[in-house]
């Protein structure tokens, strides 16, 4: 059986069925992987009430999916999703985690007294081999907007492996959603930017009257390194719905039965949005996600659950929203339409980060096109 690198299967050789390069796995684990090997980062996981409440209403809302099945935890970290699973009746539960958080699940399990049923594996689910296969597999992968982290490589990878062809994916389905924003933020990182380079100057002033080197010649590299971090780097936001100007519309949707890797490598898609507030700022984007628990068509969940991550007054979530600002804002008003088209790619250094780009004219109420704009952000 091959294993999958980068969620692409790899021969003995290591060598990629599509050619990619694979990913270096010690620097993947210094970047990705060493902060869930720390409790405090479960914890707010495990404090995320919007996240628990759907897995776990997901799980005991249908436990026709779990009675007597052998269910995959892909990535179980504290070891939470296998818990339920065994409590859910599963005859056996693989919990699979990378990191040291292995030793803490398998405490947990024991305390649990589910021991007999949940073995936590520790190892990349890329390399773990198991000796049968499973009518489940569970697993919270979602980043930030869904895609970030690419973890769903791994889950891709493990359905391909190990699902019986009849099996159930949880969750079973998921989508990513982009609405136009109003927002303070933009003025707010506008200034932090031109304090920083008044700085800047100050800096290069006194280097040169006190030090006598003219620092000069790193002012434009500088000025792009702070725009990069004030001005396109997307904002973690829980927003208040209040705050969202437009209709939303939907980017992308993911069957998690069928999607392949290569689906997910890049994210394309136009979008349409129609204000829907009188005399307001456009300021920016925000970007979000919702996962469903829905089964399979064959066996369908008695209860379909849904986790969202959209704006909410009550029902924020770790994830919060992404958001692209706009600099300047455009004043927009009801009945003005967005026509926008988005793309998202993985940064080429780092394949769990994202690189997003979005090209968007406003159409007026009155027919009046306004110039159209592109901005390119970075999901860090
Ligand atoms: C978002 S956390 C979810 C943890 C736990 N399942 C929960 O719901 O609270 C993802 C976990 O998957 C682990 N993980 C990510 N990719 C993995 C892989 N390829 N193989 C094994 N574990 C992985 C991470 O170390 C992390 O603990």
């Amino acid at each position: 059986m091959g294993s999958c690198t980068n969620g692409v299967v790899s021969d003995q050789s290591g060598a990629t069925s599509n050619g990619r390069a694979s990913v270096d796995k010690g620097v993947d684990f210094a970047n990705y992987f060493c902060t869930y090997a720390f409790l405090y980062h479960q914890k707010e996981m495990l404090s995320d009430r919007v996240r628990m409440d759907a897995y776990y209403n997901a799980v005991f809302q249908n436990k026709h999916h779990f009675n007597g099945k052998v269910v995959l935890d892909v990535g179980t970290g504290s070891g939470i999703l296998a818990i339920w699973s065994a409590q859910a009746g599963a005859r056996k539960v693989y919990a699979v985690e990378a990191t040291n958080m292995a030793e803490h699940a398998r405490e947990l399990v024991k305390a649990n007294n589910v021991q007999d049923v949940v073995e936590v594996i520790q190892g990349s689910m890329e390399d773990v081999q198991l000796p049968e296969k499973v009518d489940v597999i569970i697993s919270e992968w979602m980043g930030y907007f869904l895609l970030r982290e690419s973890m769903f490589d791994s889950v891709i990878c493990a359905r391909d492996r190990w699902l019986k062809p009849t099996g159930v994916m949880y969750p079973s389905h998921a989508r990513m959603w982009v609405a136009p924003i109003r927002s303070g933020l933009g003025d707010q990182k506008q200034n932090d930017y031109e304090s920083s380079m008044e700085d800047w100057y100050r800096f290069t002033d006194e280097t040169q009257s006190y030090y006598g080197v003219d620092m000069g010649a790193l002012t434009k590299p500088f000025a792009e390194e702070q725009k990069k971090y004030y001005l396109q780097t997307s904002l973690w936001n829980n927003l208040h719905p209040n705050q969202v100007i437009g209709t939303a519309a939907i980017l992308r949707e993911i069957d998690c039965l069928t999607a392949s890797v290569s689906d997910i490598l890049e994210v394309r898609s136009n979008f349409l949005s129609t204000v829907t507030l009188p005399n307001t700022r456009l300021c920016g984007f925000a970007g979000w996600f919702d996962v469903h628990f829905r089964g399979r068509k064959e066996v369908p969940a008695q209860n379909e659950i849904e986790l969202t991550t959209a704006p909410s007054v009550d029902n924020g979530t770790h994830w919060g929203q992404q958001v692209f600002l706009l600099n300047p804002p455009i004043r927009v008003t009801e009945g003005d339409n967005l026509n926008g088209s988005f793309s998202m790619k993985r940064n080429k250094e780092n394949h769990r980060l994202m690189e997003v780009e979005f090209n968007s004219e406003v159409k007026q109420y009155s027919g009046q096109l306004l110039p159209p704009f592109r901005n390119r952000y970075f999901i860090e």
